[in-house]
């Protein structure tokens, strides 16, 4: 069964198009990664397949039924952790989770195993009767969280859950997302931390500018790293037209320049450190150093967008350590 699938999503506010053609299919049970930078347009993405935007082209399918036909129907089965804390700072824990699960017509014994069950799921069982606003930051996000999970979603979307917590928490966080996964819901996890979609997501897709540059499992994009060597070659002093030249050197995938260092991914079955050195020789730079990268996601990510993101979801072109 396909959880979610999107074809061709158009979405302009004004002159900014902020989804532009997007196209991907989630499966049942995947933890599915969007990954992107602030301003790539996850939230975006997010809003028009809860149907709270409204899009100007595409079709939206959610368990295989069409979203715009189907929504009353199909809203019970979606939980949504936002990425904005929506919360009653003067209702303590448990009487915030009384009140969302109102809202799904829980009532009685049921809302209350299903509370006991949340709070138990985010670990705030000793924090019920405590009053919302003196709560940590994480431990808001964690009720969140809780409140997302009551009336059992079959398909929990998750918009950047971790965002300016501590460390506990977020671990939480991450280790009740594959808990979920396991116990047969399916997740969209939006997040910029690129080791939060290596370490939980089954399946991840780039987004950038609205637009979806890679896609797969995490073990197809592996494969994708495994075809690739990468070198990285340090310079004594950088050039732009240097790397235009390696670009064209048949075998190589990938080249960028962060530092004066050029990062390049060149198709395994190729050796072509001789062409490299010789391109660069040619060019009149010096070469301080080579040395070869086993790749992770953090490496095909910095490889295939030419960038990488920093903590608060900012673009930024150095290359990681
Ligand atoms: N209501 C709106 N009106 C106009 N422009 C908007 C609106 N909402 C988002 N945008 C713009 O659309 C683009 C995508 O924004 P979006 O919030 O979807 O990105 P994001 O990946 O979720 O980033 P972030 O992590 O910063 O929330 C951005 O350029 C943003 O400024």
């Amino acid at each position: 069964m396909i959880a979610l699938e999107v074809k061709n999503l158009v979405k302009r506010y004004g002159n900014l198009l902020a989804l532009d053609n997007l196209s991907l299919k989630i499966k049942e049970g995947e933890v599915f990664g969007l990954l992107g930078p602030n301003g790539a347009g996850k939230t975006t993405f997010i809003n028009c397949i809860l149907g709270l935007t409204p899009v100007d082209r595409g079709e939206i399918y959610i368990f295989e039924k069409p979203l715009k036909k189907a929504l009353h129907k199909i809203k019970p089965e979606i939980g949504v952790v936002t990425q904005e804390i929506s919360l009653y700072n003067n209702l303590t824990v448990y009487e915030n989770l009384s009140f969302f699960g109102s809202l799904y017509n829980l009532s009685g014994k049921l809302l209350k195993e299903r509370i006991d069950f949340a709070l138990e799921f985010v670990q705030l069982k000793d924090a019920a009767r405590k009053y919302v606003k003196n709560l940590s930051g994480g431990m808001k996000r964690r009720l969140n969280i809780a409140a997302a999970l009551l009336h059992s979603p079959k398909f929990l979307i998750m918009d950047e859950p971790t965002v300016g917590i501590d460390i506990q928490s977020r671990k939480l966080i991450l280790d009740s997302v594959t808990k979920l996964a396991r116990s047969g819901v399916t997740i969209l996890y939006t997040t910029h931390y690129i080791e939060e979609a290596d370490k939980i997501c089954t399946s991840v897709a780039f987004i950038n500018k609205g637009s979806i540059i890679e896609c797969g499992t995490k073990e197809e994009l592996l494969g994708k790293l495994s075809e690739t060597n990468i070198v990285k070659i340090k310079l004594s002093k950088s050039s732009e037209s240097l790397v235009d030249k390696i670009k064209k050197l048949e075998g190589v995938e990938s080249c960028v320049l962060s530092n004066d260092e050029l990062i390049v991914s060149i198709d395994k079955t190729k050796n072509l450190i001789k062409e490299l050195v010789e391109t660069v020789s040619h060019d009149g730079c010096e070469i301080l150093s080579i040395s070869f990268e086993k790749p992770t996601m953090e490496k095909l990510y910095f490889a295939i967008m030419g960038y990488s993101i920093d903590e608060k979801g900012e673009i930024k072109y150095e290359s990681f350590n």
